[in-house]
């Protein structure tokens, strides 16, 4: 085989397809997010960041650096080894009982990324309780329908957020078999949110473990910001909870917080937690502090859910085919891939506004869309140039032609 040739080939197809990823390069600069650099063609210009999943720009809080800055002043650069051999530093100790806490469960465990939590997390349940039976929502991210298929259990897919559709396929097993329901919080694409007290209601029913991912949620929801899980007061319910450092704590790492028994077993058996270097002390010590200052700031919490809900109204108010999110996302429907691309460059061309467009695999080929992520530091004037600039961009591609059934109209 000439590798060359197959790689370049593929790579073409996916050119002309429209689905060849471009990322901007960017730089945060401490201090001044959503505004960065980005590095273009050998000039910087200033933008500003329309799509972070740092939610609530806790990357760049005064606490959270000076947090990282001590650990590191005091630790050094890497943890040193995997958790079991040397890598554990008393950081990841105290994040971990912060962990707990914050969701209200006995115990948590961390793991470098999200993805690695939910990877090894649904693998090692699946692979290692006999005759398992894993019930996963259509739209579970990537690293959750990985983890699953890893484990090599049955498996049954429900529809997307439909309780009566799960009590259906649980029907079908005797309440003995072990099954484990895994689903999100906010789906992150749409920005719908589950019905988590009606999926455990069902699970219960069954005698089924619930498994549900917060990525999208935590920092955000709930009174001291765990999680939808906690808005709803069914944290109790939930088996485990899963989550990540890297989107409203401003980090990276992510994390599982559950009973002990259950943490533990996890940590014995989790291939993905014992044979991987630790995240630094740094990491840890800077989302602990982004914790701590979450969970004691409501206040961060409401401004981000005002500015999303302005951001909402303000483009629909313009005709721009916003979907009906029910979070703090902002998702606007282009339905091609092609031009999803030319608006997202001319948006940063020309407006100094940067959304990525979001194709295929990431959603459905004809739902390609601009995923805007307003932040509680996007302020008004910022606002009001995002509505100008997609109103603009919207006439100049000639965008509202096209028709979008599921688009919230500007007089709902
Ligand atoms: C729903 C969901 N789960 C898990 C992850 C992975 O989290 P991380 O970015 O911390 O790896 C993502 C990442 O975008 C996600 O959207």
């Amino acid at each position: 085989m000439d590798y060359e040739h197959y790689f370049t080939k593929r790579i073409s197809d996916l050119k002309s397809e429209g689905r060849y990823r471009v990322f901007a390069d960017l730089e945060r600069q401490k201090g001044r997010f959503p505004i960065a650099l980005n590095y273009r063609d050998g000039e910087v210009r200033e933008v500003v960041v329309w799509c972070s999943n740092d939610y609530l720009g806790m990357g760049q809080h005064p606490e959270v650096i000076a947090a990282a800055h001590e650990a590191l002043e005091r630790c050094g650069a890497g943890a040193g080894g995997t958790r079991n051999i040397s890598g554990t530093n008393h950081y990841h100790v105290l994040l971990e009982e912060e962990l707990a806490a914050f969701n209200a469960k006995e115990s948590a465990l961390l793991f470098t990324s999200g993805y690695v939590a939910n990877q090894t997390t649904l693998s090692t349940l699946g692979a290692t309780i006999p005759g398992c039976v894993v019930f996963s929502d259509e739209l579970n991210h990537n690293s959750m329908i990985e983890g699953i298929r890893h484990g090599r259990s049955a498996k049954q897919v429900f529809r997307h957020n439909d309780p009566e559709h799960l009590e259906q396929l649980l029907s079908a097993y005797p309440k003995e078999t072990p099954k484990l329901v895994a689903f999100e919080s906010v789906y992150s694409m749409d920005g719908d949110i589950a019905p988590i007290a009606e999926i455990c209601d069902v699970a219960e029913a069954h005698n089924a473990m619930t498994y549900l991912d917060e990525v999208h949620a935590v920092g955000m929801y709930g009174e001291q910001g765990s999680g939808v899980a906690e808005r709803d007061g069914v944290r109790d319910r939930i088996t485990i909870i899963q989550g990540t450092l890297a989107k409203a704590l401003g980090v990276v790492g992510g994390y599982i917080a559950a009973s002990a028994s259950c943490v533990d077993y996890v940590r014995s058996f989790g291939p993905g937690f014992i044979f991987s270097s630790s995240m630094p002390p740094a990491t840890a010590a800077a989302a602990l502090a982004s914790i701590r200052f979450l969970r004691a700031h409501p206040e961060i919490r409401d401004r981000h859910q005002e500015r999303a809900a302005t951001a909402k109204r303000l483009l629909a108010e313009r005709g721009i085919p916003v979907l009906p999110s029910v979070s703090h996302i902002v998702p606007v429907m282009v339905g091609n891939a092609a031009l999803c691309k030319q608006a997202s460059d001319l948006l940063l061309d020309e407006y100094g506004i940067y959304v990525q467009p979001i194709n295929y695999p990431t959603v459905p080929v004809g739902t390609e869309r601009l995923r805007i992520t307003p932040t509680p530091l996007h302020d008004d004037a910022m606002m009001a140039h995002l509505v100008e600039s997609f109103s603009a961009v919207w006439d100049r591609l000639d965008l509202h032609k096209a028709h979008h059934p599921k688009a919230v109209k500007a007089a709902e």
